[in-house]
């Protein structure tokens, strides 16, 4: 085994790929950062002194330029990597994100497209509207208790707005947690996610004496939904919604799509559909009150759009606003939730980057490395939403080198839905609070599958404008 391993690290088509000695030899080193959640910054310092391709492991190498990553994505295609089977609980139980087969994968995709199309999301307003409402209401009442300005989480805030909308959306009712500031949830969800990051390293944990599932941090508010939902159907109450999808389709053919699939489905939805959302907002806030003249911009905009406080903010209004959609690329440019890689395996023997890639070697598409590359981008780290409006310093924003929802036949089903909601949560929070910095907050982050604030928190000051 020795033996192999020293031809491998030093013979074999690999060898050539430059990385640190250690990756050579083992995954090790890097799998321990991806635990510690820490690759997001060990990956850049490595392209940074290797280049646009390095190799981690005997068989895992990152990349970050352009061609190559649309290569793996989108004209390949290449197929998942085993870390999503192995995040699965059990490896016969697939969910939308965790399907590595092809064919399977696309059957599951038209399921659920009818939920994502443009007339059922136009559909969703109203819902959204409500969930906003909830959360001004909130709001308004914390910047009167502490006296006209208040300093608020907006991590924690976020985090139940989004999952608001989300189970208002999707499971037929809000969890309401925007009213009950309960971020119990959301920190389950934060728990789970780094559970599973761990599982998808060392698939055997889940199967160790005494070690609970994943799963067993939110498989009782999942139930609880699900049973609600099959009583309602009984009284003849029928719903269009995801879950409604899941139900039908178990109700179609119980062999193969099960319980444990409507759970594992509800799981991803639940989660994939707001911690992502709620981060990208926090982050934009995060951007643009650490640059207060793209703010001030930001405000005019608005508020020509939306004159009076008393205004209904609509999804058709904000679609049209040319500087808030700037502001919301330019965020997820340079903080996107992608923070370590979008891994895939390689299919066939094939030449990536100028170097022969073997069957079956892992390979991670760093999209935002490729989204700060100052071949591309100038000034890749300062944040210019105007690059989104036309030139800037004569180059134009290369939306082939913007993949903030991954990109090919994997990409985010939820795109459309993330971006109406962005819009609408951005433009009513500026419309309607003075918002400012909290100085001396660390912006470090950590990610397991989504990024989190190391220190726990993003807080704002919000007063109501006048
Ligand atoms: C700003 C918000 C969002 C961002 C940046 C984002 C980004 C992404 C990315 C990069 C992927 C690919 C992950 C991978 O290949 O491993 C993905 C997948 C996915 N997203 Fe989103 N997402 C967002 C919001 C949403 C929302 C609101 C929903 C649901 C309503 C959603 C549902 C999903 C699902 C189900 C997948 C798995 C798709 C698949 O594997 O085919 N996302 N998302």
């Amino acid at each position: 085994r020795c033996c192999v391993i020293l031809l491998g690290a030093f013979t074999g088509p690999l060898s050539k790929i430059p990385g640190p000695m250690i990756g050579k030899f083992t995954s090790w080193p890097w799998i321990i950062q991806c635990v510690k959640g820490n690759q997001m910054n060990i990956g850049p310092r490595l392209f940074k002194k290797y280049g646009d391709i390095v190799r981690v492991g005997p068989a895992d190498i990152i990349f970050r330029d352009k061609a190559t990553i649309q290569k793996i994505l989108i004209d390949d295609d290449f197929r998942k990597s085993r870390d999503y089977e192995s995040a699965r609980e059990d490896p016969n139980v697939t969910s939308l994100i965790t399907e590595t087969d092809k064919v399977k994968y696309k059957q599951k995709r038209r399921l659920l497209s009818p939920g994502f199309s443009i007339t059922y999301l136009n559909g969703l307003e109203p819902l959204m509207h409500e969930c906003l409402q909830a959360f001004t209401k909130v709001l308004d009442a914390r910047c009167k208790d502490e006296g006209g300005c208040a300093t608020v989480d907006m991590n924690r805030v976020l985090g139940n707005l989004t999952s608001d909308v989300m189970s208002a959306a999707s499971f037929g009712g809000s969890f309401n947690l925007v009213e009950s500031d309960d971020n119990t949830q959301k920190n389950i969800f934060t728990s789970y996610l780094k559970r599973v990051a761990l599982d998808a390293q060392f698939p055997f944990i889940k199967y160790l004496p005494g070690v609970p599932l994943a799963s067993s941090l939110i498989s009782g508010l999942v139930e609880d939904i699900v049973s609600k939902r099959r009583k309602e159907i009984e009284e003849g109450i029928m719903k269009k919604d995801i879950l409604q999808i899941f139900i039908d389709t178990n109700n179609a053919d119980p062999v193969s799509f099960t319980d444990k699939h409507i759970r594992a489905e509800m799981i991803l939805f639940m989660i994939a559909g707001s911690d992502t959302t709620s981060l990208t907002a926090t982050f934009t806030l995060l951007l643009l009150l650490n640059n207060q003249e793209k703010l001030k911009e930001l405000i005019s905009e608005i508020d020509s759009t939306f004159p009076s406080l008393e205004d209904t903010i609509t999804f058709a209004k904000t679609q049209d606003l040319p500087y808030l959609n700037s502001v919301i690329n330019e965020s997820m440019r340079i903080m996107p939730i992608v923070t370590a890689g979008i891994v895939r395996l390689v299919p066939e023997t094939t030449i990536l980057c100028g170097f022969e890639v073997p069957k079956d070697t892992i390979v991670s598409a760093w999209i935002n490395e490729m989204q700060r590359d100052s071949r591309i981008w100038p000034d890749p780290d300062t944040f210019i939403p105007e690059r989104w409006l036309g030139d800037y310093k004569g180059v134009s924003a290369d939306r082939k080198a913007f993949l903030p929802f991954s990109a090919g036949s994997r990409n985010c089903i939820g795109q459309q839905f993330a971006l109406k909601e962005l819009r609408l949560i951005l433009a009513t929070l500026i419309r309607r609070y003075e918002l400012s910095l909290v100085q001396g907050q660390s912006h470090e982050l950590r990610v397991h599958t989504v990024p989190w604030f190391k220190q726990g928190f993003y807080k704002v000051r919000v007063k109501v404008r006048t």
